[in-house]
């Protein structure tokens, strides 16, 4: 690595945002133009893309749940949905997820949508904090559980989807 020289500009000044103005917004996302200082105290933008709504007494925006069968005598699984995206145009083999709502905690919304999305019931083992996937584009957050399914119980033993419409 180059030792620093006295001719370089010393990256010192404390990094904020000083606006955000929203270009467009939907029923679901809205881009913003986010005004901020850089490390030299220049002022630059960022395009930024943001959830629409202001959801009260919930601590990310989604949980993903990391979720693993047990079964007497067979390996333990890890347990995947596969789901068109619309953004990619394709299948995605996903974690468990989905949106947290109004006053639900992490754990009551990992287990609602590990229910939803596989039919299986699960006992919530750890939770992370609320973790920012893609700080780059969104400040969007989820919280990642995870979950044991009791593979005996004889819920378990013939899971069945429950999936609302999704979309628009
Ligand atoms: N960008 C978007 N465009 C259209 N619908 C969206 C959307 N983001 C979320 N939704 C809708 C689809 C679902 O019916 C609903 C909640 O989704 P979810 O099941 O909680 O999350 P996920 O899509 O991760 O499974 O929100």
């Amino acid at each position: 690595m180059a030792a620093e020289t006295s001719t370089e500009v010393a990256k010192t000044a404390k990094q904020f945002v000083l606006k955000e103005e929203v270009i467009v917004e939907r029923q679901w996302l809205k881009l913003s133009e986010t005004t901020y200082t850089d490390p030299f105290g220049k002022t630059r933008t960022w395009e930024t893309v943001k959830r629409t709504g202001n959801k009260k007494g919930v601590t990310a925006d989604g949980v993903a749940v990391i979720a693993v069968l047990q079964r007497t005598l067979h390996y333990d699984c890890i347990v995947l949905v596969k789901q068109f995206r619309p953004p990619i145009n394709g299948y995605c083999l996903e974690f468990p997820a989905g949106l947290i709502e109004e006053n639900e905690s992490a754990e009551t919304a990992a287990l609602r949508e590990l229910k939803e999305e596989t039919g299986y019931k699960g006992e919530v083992i750890e939770c992370t904090p609320a973790l920012c996937l893609d700080p780059g584009m969104s400040n969007s957050t989820t919280h990642i559980v995870s979950v044991v399914i009791n593979g005996d119980e004889a819920e378990n033993t013939r899971p069945k989807q429950n999936l609302d419409d999704g979309g628009t």
